[in-house]
């Protein structure tokens, strides 16, 4: 067994099997203090509820508990492992909520047999929760569920493999592209993948100012395109009118590359193929669509990130969705609109541009940290990025109406 391999497990294994625990927040240690915590303290805050629901943010901890919910059938890039074997990225994710944002959340796995049990499971539910962070479920099916519980749930509902991944996607894309001098607007872009990630990262691509008819999209079986008869419609909405049928023709001359489908799909002759000073996003976890060893030897001219956290340019939704729930729950947020989606994108792109504090850089274990090819966006472990995204998600929901609540006073400022 390789030495990583172990480090892994045992990580995973020792002190304690598993990554979270739960905490108690009040005293539990005498007759009285079970009095107030529960028979007969407990049926006050019972009836207040009963009342009015929205006293459960009050008394219980609702309002700082979100959901992280999946059905294992798109764990990572490792594919459809099913609910049990997602459990340790469900709970990292939980980890990851509660080191960056504060939040308390509980990892969710449901097994299902149509994907209405899944709906209805999540909604009975979700009235438990602040919030709910759908995770690693697979397309297409994972738009229809998404939407379904925006609908149902009194709660956000963020599918952060498509939004999470968007928002950080663009963020970096749009940061890397000024490095490079060019515009979303006249850049070619190719993505690999036509899945979660794929269709939610184009479609905020485009939002914020690519050309829906510069994106070539694939999927397992090539080029997406008018003649095919197999696509569904949310692929569909990105075919091209082309004869084009490999990654190979329709890479020549491309800007951007997004890769978020599978191990090793870019070959470094392809990577030749790309225009001057390209930007490559081999986002596929764990193993990226291409080495990024490989990729820098092939092209010095490149700006490369990877989901990873041991290389530069950490292109992952760490960097979003611990603060877009702290920012969503923090007002109340009955919604995570395109408002809230674009307000993160802008946060996040203007951190990578400050000074970056020594704390940070030795968490990263790096000397030298300066808004350029190797730093495009925030390392995850920076305190401002929990400050700045989440006040701009939390200004844009309370702007756009979906929140609440006022934002509280002087919130996370600096
Ligand atoms: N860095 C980050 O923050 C994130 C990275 N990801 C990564 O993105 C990848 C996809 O995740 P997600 O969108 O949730 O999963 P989905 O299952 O929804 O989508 C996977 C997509 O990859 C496509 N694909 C698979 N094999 C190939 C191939 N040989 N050539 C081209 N396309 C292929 C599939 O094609 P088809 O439609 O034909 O089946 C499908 O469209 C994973 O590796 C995941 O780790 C995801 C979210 C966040
Ligand atoms: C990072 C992540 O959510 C994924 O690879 O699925
Ligand atoms: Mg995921």
């Amino acid at each position: 067994m390789s030495d990583f391999r172990q480090k892994a497990l045992d990580y995973h294994q020792y002190p304690t099997p598993g990554k979270i625990s739960v905490e108690l927040t009040k005293p539990a240690d005498s007759a009285k203090d079970l009095a107030l915590a529960y028979s007969p303290g407990v049926a006050e805050p019972v009836r207040a509820i009963a009342e009015d629901p929205d006293n459960a943010y009050k008394y219980t901890a609702k309002g700082n508990m979100v959901a992280v919910i999946s059905n294992g059938t798109a764990i990572l890039g490792l594919g459809n492992l099913g609910p049990l074997a997602s459990k340790p990225v469900m709970e990292g994710k939980a980890l990851l909520f509660k080191r960056f944002a504060g939040l308390d959340s509980i990892d969710i796995e449901v097994s299902h047999r149509t994907t209405q049990d899944f709906i209805n499971t999540v909604a009975n539910i979700a009235d438990t929760f602040g919030g709910i962070n759908l995770e690693d479920i697979k397309a297409p099916e994972c738009f229809e569920i998404e939407q379904a519980l925006i609908e149902k749930c009194n709660v956000p509902v963020f599918h952060d493999d498509q939004h999470g991944t968007a928002i950080v996607t663009a963020a970096g894309m749009l940061n890397a592209l000024e490095i490079q001098g060019k515009s979303l607007k006249d850049a070619r872009i190719v993505c690999m993948g036509a899945g979660a990630a794929a269709i939610a990262c184009m479609e905020l691509l485009i939002k914020c100012g690519a050309q829906r008819e510069h994106i070539y999209m694939l999927d397992s079986k090539g080029v997406i395109h008018t003649r095919r008869e197999d696509l569904n419609e949310y692929k569909a909405l990105f075919a091209n009118n082309t004869d084009k049928r490999t990654l190979e023709e329709v890479i020549e001359g491309a800007d951007l590359f997004l890769g978020v489908s599978g191990p090793d799909l870019l070959a470094p002759e392809a990577l030749k193929l790309m225009a001057e000073k390209p930007i490559v996003f081999a986002c596929s976890n764990p193993d990226p669509e291409i080495k990024p060893e490989l990729a820098q030897a092939t092209r010095d001219d490149i700006i490369l990130g990877t989901g990873r956290s041991d290389y530069p340019n950490q292109v992952n939704n760490v960097l979003c969705f611990p603060f877009m729930f702290r920012g969503a729950l923090d007002v109340r947020a009955t919604a995570i609109n395109d408002e809230m989606k674009i307000a993160a994108v802008e946060a996040i792109r203007q951190l990578a541009k400050e000074e970056v504090p020594d704390a940070v850089k030795k968490a990263a274990g790096i000397d030298e940290l300066t808004f350029g090819p190797d730093y495009i966006i925030p390392k995850p472990m920076d305190p401002r990025l929990c400050q700045r995204v989440a006040r701009a998600v939390a200004e844009a929901a309370v702007a756009s109406g979906v929140a609440k609540i006022p934002l509280p006073d002087n919130y996370m400022k600096d």
